[in-house]
């Protein structure tokens, strides 16, 4: 879908490319991490994707298209971007910020009106309240649902994501992680995001790529790179919880076994990660908990131990 074959980048001025001989293919539907030190060309390669930056060498296809070939302006509007500062226009309403790409396609009214408001409820904004808000009239939050559902208006295959939730309050942001992702992974889009955050790498990316000095150093699922990290840089980044991050990428109701006869102890959902389940665990001093379904019913039982031996495996 996206294939970056041997691209370089260097700006005038500086004597040390900003992306160096850099090989990446992203797979169609699949959700790409980008992560590594400040300066180390996470947003240069992004922005090369979408033809904001020229590579000085090598190429970029999309679609199988060297982007050096196509008309930037029409690439752009086949390209959802969201970047940090969400950047809506603060003289238009919500619904003309985010009926921008389907007005300059040229899209009827009623076209573009319902694609608005379906697009508001995606993000969980209520569009009669929503649609004639002015953005300085929104919450930060509230924003960035706004510019991600913008980036999503024209239906793009493929969204790249600048440090979207870079400007968020903490809880906001896990919320807002949870929910862009699912609703990336319903409309199956192929995605690159771009963050300083190994915890959200590692949440958000099917795969992770990790970068420094301009050049790829791993790029792999995050399971691969938390286990096996590729050199001591990778390790030192990965930070030293990393078998406790890998608990978060493995849910309860993987490792659960059959439910207890009489269960009324603490519980758990299944689709909790591990890493949860093990803060409760040691919070309370647990030997384990009952899985409960959403409706009550125990379905499961996840034993202490167990988690422990996930964490050391
Ligand atoms: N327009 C530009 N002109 C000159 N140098 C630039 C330009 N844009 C980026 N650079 C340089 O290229 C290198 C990579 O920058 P880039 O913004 O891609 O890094 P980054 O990994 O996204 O950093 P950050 O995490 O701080 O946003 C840096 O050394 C930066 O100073």
């Amino acid at each position: 879908m996206i294939r970056l074959e041997h691209v370089t980048k260097n700006f005038a001025g500086s004597n040390h490319p900003a992306v160096d001989d850099l090989d990446l293919h992203i797979e169609a539907g699949t959700t790409v991490a980008m992560i590594g030190p400040s300066g180390c060309g996470k947003t240069t390669t992004m922005r090369m994707i979408n033809c904001l930056e020229t590579p000085t060498s090598g190429r970029v296809l999309v679609s199988g298209n060297n982007v050096a070939d196509t008309d930037p302006k029409q690439l752009r509007r086949t390209i959802g971007y969201v970047i940090q500062q969400v950047g809506l226009f603060p003289h238009m309403t919500i619904a003309r910020n985010i009926a921008t790409v389907p007005r300059l396609l040229g899209w009827d009214k009623a076209r573009t009106d319902r694609r608005v408001d379906e697009l508001l409820e995606l993000v969980s904004l209520d569009p009669s309240v929503m649609r004639d808000r002015l953005p300085h009239e929104l919450s930060g939050g509230q924003r960035q649902r706004v510019g991600f559902a913008r980036a999503l208006a024209a239906d793009p295959a493929i969204m790249l994501m600048d440090e979207p939730f870079g400007a968020i309050d903490p809880i906001t942001r896990v919320r807002l992680q949870d929910e862009f992702r699912q609703i990336l992974k319903k409309v199956s889009k192929t995605v690159v995001i771009v963050t300083h955050d190994i915890d959200e790498a590692i949440k958000m990316g099917d795969r992770v790529a990790i970068m420094r000095d301009g050049q790829l150093l791993q790029y792999d699922s995050p399971e691969a790179i938390l286990a096996n990290p590729a050199n001591e840089f990778v390790k030192n980044f990965l930070g030293p919880d990393r078998t406790i991050k890998r608990l978060s990428l493995i849910n309860v109701a993987s490792v659960m076994t059959a439910p207890r006869a009489a269960a009324k102890g603490t519980s758990i959902a299944p689709d909790a990660s591990l890493h949860v389940a093990l803060a409760r665990i040691l919070d309370d001093n647990l030997q384990g908990m009952d899985v409960m379904a959403p409706d009550g019913t125990a379905i499961g039982y996840l034993d202490r131990d167990a988690v422990l031996a996930c964490h050391t495996r």
